[in-house]
């Protein structure tokens, strides 16, 4: 029997199908991604492909791990030839070798969101633009969005024309631009953007890749933007072995620039590829995979596909309303408490999703409670500590001293009386040199009015020669021990004493078990372990990627984060109107948010194997206002015969007393609640209390100011009022959290 037996015809089509442009179309859990696995060791095995000239991109960093594993498994070889990882380490791996051709030095830095704020913030300060006006998350955001879609700084100011926002936009993304090359670093989307710049312009190094990824593959092809389209089209464009696998109903990226057509017009930019659509779902039971299908059905934009599967029918999906956030998260702990107690399952085939990462913490409390072990993914980056900022940036700045962030950040860490001013003495001398900080520093004695400053600095700059001198020597690990040995940083910690002192320590501990994992990793491949590898590695590090399947723990995750993933349970939680789907996309926008929405449901869906629970509450604190929400309108498109409701919520043990003030209040609601629990009445609560202004009325803001009201819906658990703002323009928002006051 071949590996190959385990597959369906479809799959097997797939696999074997390994010249020519091939497009794999097919919903979740049909099995694409392990058809790629097989199609790699197909590739080997029995094509006798070299792994050299393999190339697999996937979505996570985890996933590439996962994958690689799966091959080696099927396969009995070594794969560490064929390269497979996401669109970012292979563009970096690319870069660190070539970029020197479009005048960058090979040891770039790559930056993180809190470089890249650092440095809109510095470019709007010298270019005198508001951010007030200009917000700077704003700015980021449309420099990304034009890096997703290959746009140059003279490009979008060229398109403004005369749209004055849009050309200072322009403006503040070309001095971005300056500013980053001007440290050697290179932000995400530049990893993206500068290789395909550098295939456009050095055909011989196009060329050399050409030949060497002979057979390419993309899974997640679904949330692909355009900059990642090209970059993999020109790889390809020799060969055409590109084999690329999504659904289109799992396009969930759309507002970080993934571009659904990519999948849709495959066949238009590879007229001669091959498609092939697999139909059985191997995931989940029948009642789930029935679930996502009549979800999904309800949207008007997307390929109509059938989605079967031999599995049992299994166990309805569970419903629970609760009374507010509190008994959700108690009631889901509950839950997974006592199926593991039973012995039904271990804490790793549960998974908790919600839609936004603030949902996380009432879970966080109550599985502390209950001592249910539990991994929060994309919570505080690791690698976004303070802690673990502060010696990378020392790491850095060793490595390549031109990162002016790196220097900025550890100059006076710990403290060595260099100032605010001193430093922008430096910083203005550096400008006017155009050289970088460290060289400014380097040379500080010609500094105009540097005076006592002089010998400070020149105790920093002896200190960070001598580590690089060392570095030439150590291990990354050595090197990492000796900075915090010399620094006393660990030291300064301990003296401190406190819980969150402890917990910064074994951060510090965890960083150092890094720098040895990643020696080892190197030396199992045969490769040299360089700082300059690991300060790349951990800059590509999603949070995902730091889960360990080892362990035995509850995974909580949004929904973003669990695509391609499984569990045998799965929880939904906050399924409500106005959190999923979001607020946002009910209210505005054109309909194609909410069905983006609607995709990110079906994805939440499809990742349950077993069971699936959804869960929401009538009353949850967000940003520290209470809102009353209604049940998800996503719940109410399951078919009811394939939901069993539970026990309403009399039978939960109110505890009340801890979440409201007013008595009579709460038993206004449980009357409500016990009515009705699963398509509930609308809830009037906010509207008891009348608006004391009118439509014409002008009345200010905390925020936005002063407006005339020019509208009052009856939303369903509130007013809807619309105001025109003097300073921001026309806004739609609730009464109750507007908190308008007439004047
Ligand atoms: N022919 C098969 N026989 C048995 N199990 C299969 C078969 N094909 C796929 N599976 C199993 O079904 C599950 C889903 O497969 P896979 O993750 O490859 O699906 P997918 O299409 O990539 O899903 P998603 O769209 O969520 O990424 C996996 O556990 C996989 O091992
Ligand atoms: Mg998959």
């Amino acid at each position: 029997m071949s590996i190959y037996d385990s597959l369906n015809p479809m799959q097997r089509q797939a696999v074997f199908h390994t010249e020519g442009p091939l497009l794999i179309l097919a919903g979740a859990g049909s099995g694409k991604t392990r058809v790629l696995t097989h199609r790699i060791a197909y590739l080997i095995q029995e094509k006798e492909v070299n792994p050299w000239n393999i190339l697999a991109i996937t979505f996570t960093n985890k996933a590439a791990q996962e994958m690689r594993e799966r091959v080696d498994r099927i396969a009995g070889f070594g794969s560490d030839a064929i390269w497979v990882s996401t669109f970012h380490s292979t563009c970096a791996r690319i870069l660190r070798r070539h970029i020197d051709n479009l005048g960058y030095d090979t040891n770039f830095t790559i930056y993180d969101t809190d470089d890249q704020k650092s440095v809109i913030k510095d470019v709007c300060r010298r270019l005198n633009v508001d951010t007030k006006i200009f917000k700077e998350r704003a700015l980021l955001s449309q420099i990304s969005h034009a890096k997703d879609n290959l746009i140059t700084p003279d490009q979008m100011e060229m398109d403004a024309a005369g749209d004055f926002n849009q050309k200072k936009t322009a403006m503040v993304y070309r001095e971005y631009q300056a500013a980053l090359r001007k440290n050697n670093a290179l932000d995400f989307d530049d990893l993206i953007v500068k290789t395909v710049e550098l295939f456009q312009n050095c055909d011989r190094v196009l060329e050399y890749y050409q030949e060497r990824f002979k057979y390419i593959m993309v899974d997640e092809y679904q949330d692909t933007n355009y900059a990642q389209f090209k970059f993999v089209s020109l790889l390809a464009s020799r060969y055409e072995n590109l084999c690329v696998v999504g659904d289109d109903d799992q396009s969930i990226y759309k507002f970080r620039g993934a571009n659904i057509e990519n999948i849709l017009g495959y066949e238009r930019v590879f007229p001669n590829a091959a498609v092939i659509r697999l139909e059985q779902n191997y995931r989940s039971t029948q009642n789930i995979l029935n679930a996502a299908n009549h979800v999904i059905a309800n949207n008007a934009e997307r390929k109509e596909k059938t989605l079967w599967t031999e599995n049992e029918e299994g166990p309805k999906i569970h419903f629970r309303q609760f009374m507010n956030g509190f008994e959700e998260a108690e009631y889901i702990a509950g839950e997974i408490s006592k199926a593991h107690r039973e012995g039904l399952c271990q804490y790793r085939d549960c998974a908790i999703l919600y839609r936004t990462n603030a949902q996380s913490r009432l879970f966080e409390e109550k599985f502390i409670n209950a001592n249910i072990p539990y991994k929060i993914v994309g919570g505080v980056n690791f690698y976004a500590r303070k802690e673990i900022k502060d010696l990378l940036c020392y790491l850095k700045t060793v490595d390549n001293a031109r990162d002016d962030l790196a220097v900025q950040r550890i100059i006076n860490v710990p403290k060595r009386g260099i100032g605010a001013t001193t430093l922008g003495r430096v910083q203005d001398y550096a400008d006017k040199m155009g050289i970088s900080l460290y060289e400014a520093l380097r040379v500080a004695e010609e500094v105009p009015s540097i005076g006592r400053s002089l010998s400070k600095i020149d105790g920093f700059v002896t200190f960070i020669q001598m580590l690089k001198s060392k570095a030439q020597a150590y291990t990354v690990e050595d090197l990492l021990k000796e900075i915090i040995e010399l620094t006393g940083y660990v030291k300064e910690l301990e003296a401190e004493d406190t819980e969150e002192a402890r917990a910064r320590i074994e951060n510090i501990d965890e960083l150092i078990s890094k720098t040895v994992t990643y020696q080892q990793t190197m030396e199992e491949q045969d490769q040299p372990a360089t700082l300059a590898g690991f300060l790349e590695e951990v800059a590509l590090v999603a949070d995902i990627d730091t889960v360990d399947p080892e362990q035995d723990y509850v995974l909580l995750m949004t929904l973003h984060s669990a695509k391609g993933l499984e569990f045998p349970r799965v929880f939904m939680a906050g399924m409500e109107t106005g959190i999923f789907p979001s607020y946002m996309s009910i209210n505005y926008g054109d309909g194609s948010e909410l069905e983006e929405e609607r995709r990110l449901c079906y994805v939440g869906i499809t990742r349950a194997m077993k069971e699936l629970t959804m869960t929401c509450a009538r009353q949850r604190m967000v940003r520290g206002e209470t809102q009353y929400n209604k049940v998800s309108q996503f719940v109410q498109e399951i078919p009811r015969d394939l939901v069993d409701l539970g026990h309403t919520i009399q039978e939960k043990k109110p505890k009340m007393e801890q979440v409201f003030s007013s008595d009579s209040k709460y038993s206004q609601m449980k009357q409500i609640f016990q009515t009705k629990a699963y398509k509930p009445k609308e809830f009037k609560v906010t509207k008891a209390d009348a608006l004391d202004y009118q439509v014409g009325d002008t009345v200010r803001h905390m925020k936005f100011g002063v407006g005339i009201v020019k509208a009052i819906a009856e939303g369903g658990r509130d007013y809807e009022v619309t105001v025109d703002f003097d300073k921001v323009g026309v806004k739609k928002m609730f009464a109750s959290f507007a908190k308008l006051k007439k004047i």
